[in-house]
């Protein structure tokens, strides 16, 4: 493997075997094909989004490359490594954060959950001194490390868990939904954070999440996969424009007014002096939101992001209908990277 690629992925595949209880005595077995000759590959030093909606694969990908999970087919590496076959030795060089567990010890004092893992990683003294302190300070940690983590808040624990999937330095993050339950200002902490890292560090991060801002703010690529497919990898405005997606402009107006024109957005609902308006998801806000203020009575608006859900069925939609226009209708699905 070339240095290039730190994450490769070729063809990997995890079927699971499910049974379901059909009857007093009866079981029934069925396989799901959770993730479906997957390949991709990361170069180091890039962060990269892993979305699609729920139940698409997302976690048992990153199961499967931290080593928690071992493929059912194809070829697997990290940094060289296979997962399952030295999940420990990986181990020293990633870090995971899932949004909606916690890696933290509940009842202790944070400080303590980061000594224990210290410990646990074998982080010479020297450098877990100094990352702790790098990490207190840029995540803003140094009031709360006397708290037992069941007393922080959603955006405190989050923050306080990316530090402990850091400590020992790991060349590449996994973040299930970072940002899950945070409001805006813990939120946008946690982006300026990664940014940092990234560009300071050169941590590779691969991010699944379902607000398209995480990846809008943090991504130059994007991943979707859906039914354990890969449906999509490029940028995110290429995805955008494969879904045909659109966003939402959302005025205030001094008044009640006709419907604004500010082509190619079009007014989509009026509500008194508030008015939404639909346009093209590649499109930039920036040069629509300049023109409404310049032409309209403007009090306030905002920006409204399509959720994941909506680009992906719109990008099914899309595929289904070119692969009926090309003649060989069926091909909706398969990748198209
Ligand atoms: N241990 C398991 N045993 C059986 N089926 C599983 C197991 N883990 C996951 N699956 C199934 O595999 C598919 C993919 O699940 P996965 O958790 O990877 O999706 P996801 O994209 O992470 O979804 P979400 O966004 O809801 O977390 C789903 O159909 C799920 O039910």
């Amino acid at each position: 493997m070339s240095d290039e690629a730190f994450i490769e992925l070729d063809g990997v595949e995890k079927v699971f075997d499910v049974r379901k209880k059909t009857g007093f005595l009866k079981r029934e077995r069925r396989q799901v094909r959770a993730v479906d000759s997957i390949s991709f590959t990361v170069p180091r030093g890039e962060m990269v989004g892993y979305i699609g909606p729920n139940g698409a694969g997302k976690s048992t990908t990153i199961k499967m490359l931290t080593g928690i999970l071992t493929p059912s087919g194809g070829r697997l590496r990290v940094a060289g490594i296979d997962p399952s076959r030295e999940r420990t030795r990986l181990a020293h060089r990633i870090g995971v954060v899932f949004g909606q567990r916690t890696t933290l010890w509940w009842d202790l004092p944070l400080i303590d959950s980061y000594k224990l893992m210290h410990r646990m990683y074998r982080i010479p003294d020297a450098r877990y001194r100094e990352n702790l302190d790098r990490l207190v300070e840029l995540l803003d940690l140094g009031a709360l490390l006397d708290v037992p983590v069941r007393q922080l808040s959603l955006g405190q624990r989050m923050r306080g868990d990316i530090a402990a999937a850091l400590l020992h330095d790991p060349e590449v993050l996994y973040l299930d939904e970072p940002t899950i339950g945070l409001d805006v200002i813990s939120k946008s902490r946690v982006r300026e954070f990664l940014r940092e890292l990234n560009a300071e560090r050169g941590t590779t991060v691969l991010l699944t999440t379902h607000d398209l801002q995480d990846i809008e703010q943090l991504c130059s690529r994007v991943m979707v996969i859906d039914h354990g497919r890969m449906m999509y990898d490029g940028p995110l405005a290429g995805l955008h424009e494969v879904g045909e997606s659109e966003r939402t402009l959302v005025v205030d107006l001094e008044r009640e007014l006709p419907p604004i024109e500010v082509p190619p957005a079009r007014v989509v609902k009026v509500e008194g002096p508030r008015q939404w308006l639909a346009f093209p998801a590649a499109e930039s806000a920036a040069v629509l939101v300049a023109r409404v203020a310049a032409e309209y009575p403007l009090v306030d608006l905002s920006v409204r992001e399509p959720d994941i859900e909506t680009v992906i069925a719109k990008m099914y939609a899309e595929q289904a209908e070119q692969a009926e226009k090309a003649g060989s209708a069926g091909n909706a699905g398969k990748a198209i990277s």
